[in-house]
């Protein structure tokens, strides 16, 4: 048995979304439409045998449970993660998890789904629980639908790509599709937005502007609609910052075209419309493959 583990995430930017709650939470989800990342989270895994003799020091209940998440060096929460681990019936201090990423947390790149489909990978792995790729995937879609964090990003996350989500939820319940198109990406972040704070509201203007987005994008499936539908999604929803605005605007006129990165203050644009309009963006391609292992050599 080894004694960690390491998968590869791509980040996530949802260009335009529809929200499809159920009590189920592997039946909840999204549809819309997105890209995949060459940027993404390296989630490790690593045993703690520490834990059991913890134990007999008879440490405080939420000091011995708590699971030990480093995020590029710091120790973090991220929702999703202890509800990954109880799923898996490991308990969370018998493992360490250590995420690295080039990506901003918080600002719509699905840091908080990668870590989960990360750790599910990870998990199963150095512990050998000998489950599918399916199930790895449904047990981090529930734990981020559950923490409120995402609906979306991790089944697509898990497809690679332009990932188009036609029907919302986890595999077997949810269908995808993709858009077959290889363009670079540059993105320009401005700051955070609470996902959990915009999905416990009211969604329903939201909705609608994702259902006509998808409608119209699997009429033409190319990466410029994606942009231009996801441009308009961002305007309807009334999600659009004076900040991201403005950049839109700069991208537009420079004869470029860009979006707003759902659920963050970003901007993402496919080749060179963030540069060419004067910004300094981070660049990045489409990961065409889904979420997987990392192979030590
Ligand atoms: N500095 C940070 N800013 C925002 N979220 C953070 C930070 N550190 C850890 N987190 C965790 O990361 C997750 C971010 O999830 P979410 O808001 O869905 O953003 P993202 O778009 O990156 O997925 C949450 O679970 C949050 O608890
Ligand atoms: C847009 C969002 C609901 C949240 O995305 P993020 O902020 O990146 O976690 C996503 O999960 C989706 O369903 O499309």
């Amino acid at each position: 048995m080894t004694d960690e583990a390491t998968a590869f995430v791509p980040g996530h930017v949802t260009g335009f979304f529809s929200a499809h709650p159920n009590d189920d939470p592997a039946s909840a989800g999204s549809r819309g439409a997105g890209v995949t990342l060459t940027d993404g989270v390296r989630v490790t895994v690593r045993r703690r045998e520490d834990g059991a003799r913890r134990d007999d020091h008879a440490r405080r209940d939420d000091e011995r449970r708590a699971s030990r998440v480093t995020l590029n060096g710091d120790r973090v929460t991220v929702d999703p993660v202890e509800s990954v681990l109880a799923e898996f019936g490991v308990r969370a201090d018998r493992v360490e998890i250590t995420a690295e990423t080039p990506l901003p947390v918080g600002a719509g790149f699905g840091v908080s789904g990668a870590v989960a489909l990360g750790l599910a990978f990870g998990v199963n792995d150095l512990l050998a629980l000998g489950r599918s790729e399916n199930e790895l995937v449904t047990v981090a879609h529930r734990a981020e639908v559950n923490a409120g964090t995402g609906l979306g990003d991790v089944v697509a996350q898990a497809r690679g790509g332009l990932p188009i989500r036609l029907e919302p939820g986890a595999p077997g319940r949810g269908a995808l599709d993709g858009v077959p198109e290889r363009p670079s990406v540059e993105y320009v972040t401005f700051g955070e937005l609470s996902t959990a704070a915009v999905l416990s509201g009211d969604t329903r203007a939201l909705t609608a502007a994702g259902e006509s987005a998808l409608a119209d994008l699997r009429e033409k499936p190319t990466a410029s609609r994606m942009v231009a539908l996801s441009r308009r999604f961002a305007r309807e929803a009334g999600l659009l910052t004076d900040r991201v605005e403005d950049a839109v605007d700069d991208v537009r006129a420079a004869g470029g075209d860009a979006s707003m990165a759902m659920l963050g203050e970003t901007v993402f644009a496919f080749g060179t419309g963030l540069s060419d309009a004067g910004y300094d963006p981070s660049v990045c391609d489409v990961h065409t493959a889904g979420a997987g292992l990392v192979r030590e050599d």
